[in-house]
């Protein structure tokens, strides 16, 4: 499933299934033959977006967690296989972009929150940091979103961030993919590349 890296540095783009990382990849990079959809598991192995004079890529990964239709070996399988990717090219992963459903996401981690299990989002974003690979999380779909303010803070606390959310802005960015607009991904991506003395790449997320 992981064959065929191009070996460059890379953005990632991680997390459950039909969260709208697919979406998000074709925002970011303005292509559109990027396969997106209503079922959840529609990518199935990395996409990789490079440009063929640059050393460097985004790459959308396979979604996991529930799918209909898929057994739970496979979709554990699925996750194993995500987590290597991103331990094997570590070095190379300038930011880790975890994507959540905004509406969605604190009701599904407070479900899955218990003494012998922890959230997939929660477990993922702990796994990146671990990494030392620089971590956002883009909480998308915010356009199904009422009570933004209060959702985005009970999302960090849930992510052990101290609210209010808009001490994070580099690392929370509230987005909505499907109209386009991830400004604040954008933004959050900017600032670890200059983080990371890399304005080169600004040009990628502007
Ligand atoms: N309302 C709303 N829907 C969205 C948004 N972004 C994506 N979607 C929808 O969510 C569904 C899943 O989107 P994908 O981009 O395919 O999701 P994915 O995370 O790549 O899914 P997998 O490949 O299964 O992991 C599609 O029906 C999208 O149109 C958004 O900002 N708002
Ligand atoms: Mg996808």
């Amino acid at each position: 499933m992981f064959e065929d890296r191009p070996d460059r540095e890379e953005v990632v783009l991680v997390g459950r299934s039909n969260v709208g990382k697919s979406t998000i990849m074709r925002a970011l990079t303005g292509h559109s033959k990027i396969t997106t959809g209503r079922k959840p598991g529609v990518t199935r192995s990395p996409n990789h977006f490079d440009w063929v004079a640059e050393k460097f890529m985004f790459t959308d990964l396979p979604g996991f967690g529930f799918m209909s239709g898929v057994e739970k070996q496979r979709r554990e399988q699925i996750k194993t296989d995500v987590v290597r990717y991103i331990e094997d090219n570590a070095d190379d992963i300038l930011a880790g972009v975890l994507v959540v459903d905004g509406k969605a996401a604190v009701d599904i981690i407070d479900r899955h929150s218990g003494p012998d299990e922890v959230p997939h989002d929660v477990e993922l974003f702990e796994f990146l940091w671990d990494l030392d690979i620089p971590t956002i999380v883009a909480v998308n779909k915010m356009d199904k979103v009422d009570d933004r303010d209060d959702r985005l803070d009970a999302l960090c606390d849930r992510l052990g961030l101290y609210p209010p959310w808009q001490q994070w802005r580099e690392t929370i960015a509230p987005i909505s993919a499907k109209r386009g607009d991830i400004g604040a991904l954008d933004e959050a991506l900017g600032a670890t590349f200059t983080d990371q003395k890399r304005d080169d790449l600004l040009k990628f997320v502007s």
